[in-house]
């Protein structure tokens, strides 16, 4: 069962969203006239179950070009038709949680996979603006997903200019969360990258990640990230993605 939830977390990121609350089966009787822990965990507490933030969404640190970049994307995940008749677009914006694992199992088996206080690391500063403020997107019928990321002044590098480290952890979060929609769970086996031009601290940029070829455990894709008008190329980078069964996150790899 606790490999079910898991497997979960790699598809389409759709059971990313918190589960209603369940009645955990006790095994052992409980003692009358006793409060004891095993009841009063019976029925999940609230805070398990409390509306994850959705990091993805945009917020009031977002300059211009992220929400213009983020309302052409999110136009498009759904269309209207003739006759005001409203379909799925080719696009679909990926949810993003600061805990994966919580979310997909609600929480009932955190505390024994991850230390509690575990968080995203792309997500795990509160600041609004201050890291990595970034989107994705997803076109499975393109075989393409899209980063769009607006650089905090907490991840300069060289003065006045992103971390190549920063950087880095981006192509590796857009071609990662890529590669698991089109394998499934999967690790980062190799990340090579080209660092072209300096990003500016501050700026919006797009990673495109591309399908490049799939031979049977291994998925490699191709990245490059653009100043947000596409005019200036940053860094270009190529994956390779191998799948891992569920049973060896749990083990701990
Ligand atoms: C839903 C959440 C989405 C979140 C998105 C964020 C994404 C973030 C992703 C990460 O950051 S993952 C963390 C960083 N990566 C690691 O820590 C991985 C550490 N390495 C491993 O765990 C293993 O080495 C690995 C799983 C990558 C491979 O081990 P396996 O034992 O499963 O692979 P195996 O030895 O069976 O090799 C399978 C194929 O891959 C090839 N291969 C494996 N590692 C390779 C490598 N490093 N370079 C080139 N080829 C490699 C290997 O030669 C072979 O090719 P062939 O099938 O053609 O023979």
């Amino acid at each position: 069962m606790m490999a079910a939830s898991v497997r979960a977390t790699f598809r389409l990121f759709q059971p990313l969203r918190p589960v209603p609350p369940m009645r955990i089966p006790l095994r052992q009787p409980t003692v009358p006239g006793r409060t004891t822990v095993a009841r009063t965990m019976g029925v999940l507490p609230l805070p398990f179950f409390s509306k994850p933030r959705d990091f993805s969404l945009p917020n009031s640190s977002w300059g211009p070009e992220m929400v213009r970049l983020y309302e052409h994307y999110n136009s498009q995940c759904e269309v209207e038709r003739e006759g005001g008749e409203k379909q799925k677009g080719p696009w679909k914006r990926l949810p993003s949680y600061n805990r994966v694992l919580k979310y997909a199992t609600g929480g009932v088996y955190l505390s024994k996979l991850i230390q509690s206080k575990a968080r995203l690391f792309t997500r795990n500063i509160k600041e609004p603006g201050a890291s990595f403020e970034y989107v994705l997107f997803d076109n499975s019928e393109e075989q393409k997903c899209v980063g769009i990321l607006q650089a905090g002044h907490l991840l300069e590098g060289p003065p006045g200019f992103v971390h190549g480290g920063a950087i880095a952890t981006m192509i590796d979060t857009v071609t990662g969360a890529h590669a698991t929609l089109l394998s499934g769970p999967v690790m980062t086996a190799n990340l090579n990258i080209n660092y072209r031009s300096p990003i500016p601290l501050g700026s919006t940029v797009v990673l495109e990640s591309c399908l490049d070829k799939k031979e049977d455990k291994k998925t490699f894709v191709t990245c490059k990230v653009t100043s947000s008008n596409g005019s200036k190329l940053h860094s270009e980078a190529t994956a390779l993605f191998v799948s891992i069964s569920v049973c060896k996150i749990l083990d701990g790899v």
